[in-house]
């Protein structure tokens, strides 16, 4: 089974979505852009959203302080790291808050160990491809342009641990049931 995320969950309606499709876990940003969410919304988000399921906060060179209100407060349960966050960074969210990490690879930071328990390349902000990644990483997240059109092909390519979904399975920007419902199907069917 390959798993899958859908990031970008920004009100309770499409918390109800996560609740009734079952994704492995759900995605909170907190990085500027259409999904940025507050505090106040994240908490009554992850609050409505079944505990089984982990929120993944993702951020860019954000504060460790935010982080780790979020981690201390129980709303985030994953750190998603999009900027350019050094190998300490990801050493100290994972002893002092106790929390996994998913690093964002892009050039830069491809040739560096990685302290992080997920790697996930991003094609929004990368070229990095699968084959420059060596086997030892297993724990991949596949991100960027991905739909329930697209997904299966992207599955066969890449050999993820999981996909990362948001816009493709948006319509007129909000989470659409009948699209995660389809993506979800694609991803635990393999
Ligand atoms: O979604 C955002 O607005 C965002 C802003 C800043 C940094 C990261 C962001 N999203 C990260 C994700 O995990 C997305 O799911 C990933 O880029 C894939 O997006 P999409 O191509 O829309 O499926």
């Amino acid at each position: 089974m390959v798993k899958i995320k859908i990031c970008g969950i920004t009100n309770l309606k499409e918390a109800e979505i996560i609740n009734q499709t079952k994704p492995d876990y759900f995605g909170l940003v907190f990085a500027s852009g259409s999904h940025l969410v507050d505090i106040d919304t994240a908490r009554q988000i992850r609050q409505e959203v079944n505990k089984n399921i982990p929120a993944v906060g993702v951020f860019v060179d954000a504060p460790f302080e935010l982080i780790k209100q979020l981690a201390d407060e129980k709303i985030i349960q994953i750190a998603q790291l999009h900027g350019s966050e050094k190998s300490e960074d990801i050493k100290r969210i994972r002893t002092e808050l106790n929390i996994p990490v998913i690093d964002v690879i892009n050039e830069d930071k491809l040739h560096r160990n990685s302290d992080a328990d997920f790697l996930m390349v991003d094609a929004r902000t990368s070229t990095v491809t699968r084959d420059q990644l060596s086997n030892d990483d297993s724990n991949l997240f596949v991100a960027g342009g991905i739909n329930p059109e697209n997904a299966q092909q992207t599955i066969d390519a890449t050999k993820p641990f999981a996909i990362d979904v948001s816009r493709g399975v948006e319509v007129d920007g909000k989470k659409d049931i009948e699209l995660v419902k389809a993506i979800v199907s694609i991803a635990h069917n393999n």
